[in-house]
């Protein structure tokens, strides 16, 4: 008896889960309504431009423009020539391709139209879809919803999505690219699972408690399922701010010494001019930032004033915001010259510059310094080590989206899981077995919100504003 009540349990709430998905956006389900177009490639004069329908209507835009009576098989290019449908004017010759749904992006009947990249082409078959009774120019993100509606995504590969669009760096790229994939949504599925036998187990004891076909330590089970997601939320959470680390970029400050070559070291990173730099010590009065990518990792990079004291007013000013940069959290300090920056207690990279200048018995370096790595920035020598040195230090920060755990790419992922450990920490102390079974069903529900389940319009709207226009 207690077997199948489980299971009955354990499909109501896949059920539950995926209805959640499809009507968290408000969207319906199938494909009615509207049918939405755009230019899906980019702005501007290229080789090849993509179009794309997404709804009821796309197959009939399809046959219009094709001036054709059926539709080209299923998801394999043709050539066709396109003509506008009211004016009878040839448009180009293009591949079209043909999506019934639902096994499209969207889960609509979606057509693609491969089109000459010229702006008279992609703008006379935009102009010819527009004509098409029922078709509309989509909204920013509009293919990317309906697909979240028809469950095609879950909110965290909707992200996923959002994050490979603007993906800038390889680690970048890649973290978007396993979100995408469903990798943290897949863990939220399984912790939701978790949740959902803990909670099956807890009704079953309150339904049936003193039942002979009740199977022997439900409530242990259900007890030593929290305590194991427990640590594993635990874990995610201390990691938490590395994934949103690595989407909006880490933070390298480039301190030292005046006159030891840090604005030279700044712009051999960034490979461009960035600083002045001159034999004149103090040169640099300010903080100079700018983002390059280091190692495959987004980096804002400063470089700053010249640590020294007993100078103006003005080089003072620079001193005092030299240090506040190095005194920023999550920052990676690479500092030049052979002293600490004062107060700061950032993660700490000790380069010696100038190596070339050293004798080739390096018998001039003080035997006493903290560990360090040599560099010389007029011959490049030494910038491979430090760059993996650099690597090593922002994979610390960041996370390693190459080999390392689904990372929490957002406030709002850390938001849900903290919800989902607190709900955990009211299960264990619930004085009854009903208040217990509502405290798990909270921290599922967190779970659940969390890979878009129930989700307001407000969350889905600021999410899918970080889309263009045709995705
Ligand atoms: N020989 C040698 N000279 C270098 C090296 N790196 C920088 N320099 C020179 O050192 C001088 C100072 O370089 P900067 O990069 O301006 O030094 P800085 O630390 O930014 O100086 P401040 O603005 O005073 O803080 C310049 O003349 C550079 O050409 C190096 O590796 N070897």
């Amino acid at each position: 008896m207690w077997r199948v009540l489980w299971t009955l349990q354990a499909r109501e709430a896949h059920g539950l889960f995926r209805s959640c998905l499809r009507h968290a956006s408000g969207a319906p389900a199938s494909g009615s309504g509207t049918t939405i177009f755009a230019l899906s490639s980019g702005q501007g004069r290229c080789g090849v431009a993509v179009i794309r329908t997404s709804g009821p209507a796309s197959g009939p835009a399809l046959r219009s423009l094709t001036a054709a009576r059926d539709l080209p098989p299923a998801r394999s290019a043709r050539l066709r020539l396109l003509h506008d449908p009211r004016s009878k004017e040839p448009l180009d010759r293009a591949l079209v391709l043909w999506f019934p749904g639902p096994q499209s992006f969207t889960g609509e009947d979606c057509a693609e139209f491969h089109v000459h990249g010229g702006p008279a082409v992609v703008s006379g078959v935009l102009q010819a879809l527009g004509g098409v009774p029922g078709l509309r120019p989509a909204e920013a993100g509009e293919f990317t919803r309906r697909a979240f509606a028809h469950g095609k995504l879950s909110l965290t590969e909707v992200e996923g999505l959002a994050d490979l669009i603007h993906a800038e760096t390889e680690a970048q790229r890649r973290q978007a690219l396993r979100q995408l994939d469903g990798e943290l949504g897949q863990l939220c599925h399984n912790w939701a699972e978790t949740l959902t036998k803990a909670l099956a187990h807890v009704e079953a004891y309150i339904d049936f408690g003193e039942d002979d076909n009740l199977e022997e330590n439900v409530l242990e089970q259900a007890d030593s399922a929290v305590r194991g997601l427990e640590v594993a939320l635990g874990a995610h959470l201390r990691d938490a701010r590395r994934g949103q680390r690595l989407r909006s970029g880490a933070h390298v400050v480039v301190a030292g010494p005046p006159n030891a070559g840090k604005s030279s070291l700044v712009n051999l990173l960034s490979r461009k001019p960035v600083s002045i730099v001159s034999p004149e010590p103090g040169t640099t009065r300010d903080v100079l930032e700018t983002p390059v990518d280091l190692a495959g990792f987004p980096v804002l990079l400063s470089d700053t004033a010249g640590l020294r004291e007993g100078v103006g007013p003005v080089e003072q000013e620079g001193v005092r915001r030299a240090r506040v940069s190095c005194d920023f959290l999550d920052t990676v300090v690479a500092h030049v010259g052979a002293q600490s920056p004062n107060g700061s207690s950032q993660r700490l990279l000790l380069v010696l510059n100038k190596m070339d200048l050293l004798s080739s018995e390096g018998t001039d370096l003080n035997p006493h310094l903290p560990p360090h790595l040599l560099l010389s920035c007029l011959t490049g020598e030494g910038l491979d080590g430090l760059l993996e040195a650099l690597r090593k230090e922002l994979a610390a920060v960041c996370g390693d989206p190459f080999t390392g755990p689904p990372l929490l790419t957002r406030a709002r992922h850390q938001h849900h899981l903290e919800g989902c450990l607190d709900a955990l920490g009211h299960y264990k102390e619930a004085r009854d077995l009903a208040l217990a079974a509502e405290a798990l069903r909270i921290a599922r529900g967190h779970l659940t919100h969390l890979t878009g389940g129930g989700g307001t319009e407000e969350i889905l709207d600021v999410i899918f504003r970080d889309f263009c226009v045709g995705k």
